[in-house]
């Protein structure tokens, strides 16, 4: 658990977010306008902001299913074990599926619940992140809609925590450490 005091410096607005997800639905609606029911998946704790406003977008036949993977729990690095703490509660085989991130950094969690629910065998998969940092990847994945490219830094804010905390921040904001004994 992190001691260290910190700042948050706003880095992306809750109006930039808004304008962006619009576009993204309208991407997201196109794709499925042929669905007779699309299961959307958040991936907890962090997508719960981002699919709160995404669904919100899609005038479509929507069913809202949650999934619990972990793998930083407190910490700034990624345990490269990603543990499914909670998995779906409905079966997707057959089904339209889409999979709802709050951010893909080393690309381990998204990678391995892609794998997982591919295996499940719906009838169509695609999956959207909010925030992506290709710099940090370290698996060959890359979601299918991605709303914001952001550099290696660790961020905050609309659902997305640093040990728990400032998931409730209403922008996507860097940490910044301000002790001068680091
Ligand atoms: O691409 P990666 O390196 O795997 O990192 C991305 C994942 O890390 C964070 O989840 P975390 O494990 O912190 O759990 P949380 O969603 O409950 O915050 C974030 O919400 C993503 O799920
Ligand atoms: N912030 C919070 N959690 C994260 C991040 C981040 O930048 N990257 C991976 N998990
Ligand atoms: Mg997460």
């Amino acid at each position: 658990m992190t001691k260290r005091p910190y700042v948050v410096d706003e880095m992306i607005t809750a109006k930039a977010i808004a304008a962006r997800i619009e576009a993204l639905a309208g991407e997201i609606k196109r794709e499925f306008a042929d669905t007779d029911k699309l299961v959307v998946v958040g991936l907890l704790r962090g997508s719960f902001v981002f699919i709160a406003d995404l669904v919100r977008e899609l005038d479509l036949p929507v069913e809202v299913d949650f999934l619990e993977a972990s793998s930083y729990g407190d910490t700034m690095e990624s345990s490269r074990e990603v543990r499914i703490l909670k998995d779906l509660r409905s079966g997707i085989e057959g089904r339209d599926v889409l999979v709802v991130e709050d951010i893909v950094d080393t690309g381990h969690t998204l990678s391995h619940v892609i794998h997982l629910l591919s295996s499940r065998h719906p009838r169509r998969l695609k999956s959207i992140a909010l925030l992506d940092k290709p710099s940090r990847r370290e698996v060959d994945f890359r979601s299918d809609w991605i709303g914001f490219e952001i550099p290696d830094e660790f961020v905050v804010g609309y659902g997305i925590d640093f040990a728990q905390r400032n998931r409730n921040l209403p922008f996507i904001g860097k940490v910044r450490f301000t002790d001068s004994s680091d």
